[in-house]
């Protein structure tokens, strides 16, 4: 079955991550694009994720992970090199409401990370639901390529004007009217 795309909220969510390696470092890099308080829990921290830890004020605890501590936490990245640990937190989390990530292992994930381009409000997320990561991460480094420049400055005046029109017929008219052209002026192998 595929995944569901849902944009979560994340600030005000307990965030923890487990593991402090090289691929830990990837998602914590994707996370701080979402939210600013996660805990980090590692045995041992590879350099990049202490320089994330100290320049965001992130909480670091260099000790291995207790059975337990993931049920103090809404969402669980982990990002370890021991399979059986993933599949300790996630059969540990199945009686309460945490969603839980692995990295690389479908079999104990809630949810998986897409591959994704972020411009200001805009982010465009790609998934193949695991059938091929790589192929993911291509058309994602595609997409990079056809996006115009200043795509959030167009959104940030979108936004502006929302929150200052009144509701209604007119102003949705308006806005296709802007977005419509927008696209045409600026992704110029669409037509209609
Ligand atoms: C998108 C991205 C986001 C991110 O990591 O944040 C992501 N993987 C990325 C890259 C990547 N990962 C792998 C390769 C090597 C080539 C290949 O295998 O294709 C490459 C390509 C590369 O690095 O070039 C290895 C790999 N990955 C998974 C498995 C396990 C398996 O398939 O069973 C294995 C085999 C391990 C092994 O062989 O041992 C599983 C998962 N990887 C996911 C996400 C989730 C599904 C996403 C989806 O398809 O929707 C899922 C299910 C779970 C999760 O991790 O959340 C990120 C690209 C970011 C970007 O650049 O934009
Ligand atoms: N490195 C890659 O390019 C790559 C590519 C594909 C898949 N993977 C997979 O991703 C996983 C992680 O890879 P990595 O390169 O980040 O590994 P890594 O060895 O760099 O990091 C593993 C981290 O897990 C921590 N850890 C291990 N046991 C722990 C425990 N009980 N409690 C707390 N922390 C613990 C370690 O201290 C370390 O910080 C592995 O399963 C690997 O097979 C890695």
């Amino acid at each position: 079955m595929s995944y569901f795309p849902a944009f979560f909220q994340l600030e005000g969510k307990r965030i923890l991550l487990v593991g402090g390696g090289h691929i830990a470092a990837e998602k914590l890099e994707k996370l701080l694009d979402f939210c600013k308080e996660i805990t980090i829990v590692a045995a041992e921290v590879s350099e990049p994720v202490a320089t994330m830890a100290r320049e965001h004020c992130l909480t670091l605890l260099v000790r291995p992970y207790r059975s337990g501590e993931a049920l103090e936490y809404d969402l669980v990245i982990v990002a370890t090199d021991t399979v059986e640990l993933h599949r300790q937190i996630f059969e540990e989390t199945r009686k309460a409401r945490v969603l839980v990530n692995s990295v690389d292992d479908t079999r104990y994930c809630d949810f998986i990370f897409p591959s994704y381009v972020k411009r200001g409000d805009l982010t465009v997320a790609f998934s193949t639901s695991g059938a091929s990561p790589a192929f993911a991460r291509q058309i994602r480094r595609w997409f990079e390529q056809v996006l115009p420049e200043g795509v959030e400055g167009f959104l940030a005046q979108m936004r502006k004007l929302r929150s200052e029109l009144p509701k209604g017929k007119e102003r949705m008219e308006r806005f296709e009217r802007m977005a419509k052209e927008y696209v045409k002026e600026n992704f110029p192998s669409l037509r209609n």
